[in-house]
């Protein structure tokens, strides 16, 4: 589903003259279905390589193959703003431990939005939202409430719910159970294993190995960067 070659991505940082190796020649395939789990030190370039992949970061060289429904084998790397935003909307979903909130929408509708964007009826959008909120047990006195002060775990749910409720072909999770307590961490890991018998392809970065025991089908670590930055 994900074939990752020799991937590498460098920041310039102008104010001081340097330039980051965030990540170095970083080469893993994920098959169809399976969970690939990304682990590694702090400032190791765990999400440099999944905003790779969603097309947040533009790499510097390599390549990253996904096999997209819609297009075929297609180059991430290369692929145009148009065909990333087609494939955020319809196959691949992020996760991180921040929401980035609408302006006056309501935790409903952010969810809702989300499946109405692939062109699904009001209706259908309204009960799978409804049902993926209770899911998550986001506290229904909040569901039409605008998020900005929410707190962090619930902020947090109701990021996973409205990347969950496409059901993405690919789903990249960024640290996704930071801030939540353990019944929450719970209620993600059914959602994932769902996804998973659905048959969603995962990547994913947890600080809390013990959550991904038995949930990933292989880990990839990341090498200690000894010198990861140079004067320009
Ligand atoms: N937009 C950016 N501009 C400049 N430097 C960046 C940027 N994004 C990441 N970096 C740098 O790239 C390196 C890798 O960062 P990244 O966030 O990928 O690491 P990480 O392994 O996910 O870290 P953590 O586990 O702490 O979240 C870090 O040194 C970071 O400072």
């Amino acid at each position: 589903m994900i074939q990752v070659e020799n991937l590498q991505k460098e920041f310039k940082i102008h104010h001081i003259n340097k330039t980051l190796h965030a990540i170095n020649d970083i080469s893993f395939t994920v098959e169809k279905g399976n969970f690939l789990g990304i682990v590694g030190k702090s400032g190791s370039g765990k999400s440099t390589i999944l905003k790779s992949i969603y097309g947040t970061y533009k790499p510097q060289s390599g390549a990253i193959y996904y096999n997209s429904e819609s297009f075929g084998k297609i180059n991430l790397v290369c692929a145009s703003p148009r065909e990333i935003l087609y494939l955020r909307k319809y196959e691949i979903g992020y996760v991180s431990q921040f929401l980035s909130v609408m302006p006056r929408t309501t935790a409903l509708e952010l969810v809702e939005q989300s499946l109405l964007e692939t062109g699904v009826s009001f209706e259908e959008a309204h009960e799978e939202a409804v049902s993926t909120l209770k899911h998550f047990d986001l506290d229904e006195s909040l569901w039409n409430n605008y998020p900005n002060y929410f707190s962090g775990g619930e902020k947090l749910r109701l990021n996973i719910a409205r990347a969950v409720v496409k059901k993405p072909r690919l789903l990249l999770l960024d640290e996704p159970t930071a801030s939540l307590d353990n019944t929450s961490k719970v209620k993600v890991r059914e959602s994932i294993e769902k996804l998973k018998n659905q048959g969603t392809t995962l990547i994913g970065i947890f600080h809390d190995l013990e959550f991904m025991e038995g949930l990933c089908d292989e880990v990839f670590t990341m090498q200690k960067v000894v010198v990861n930055s140079i004067e320009t």
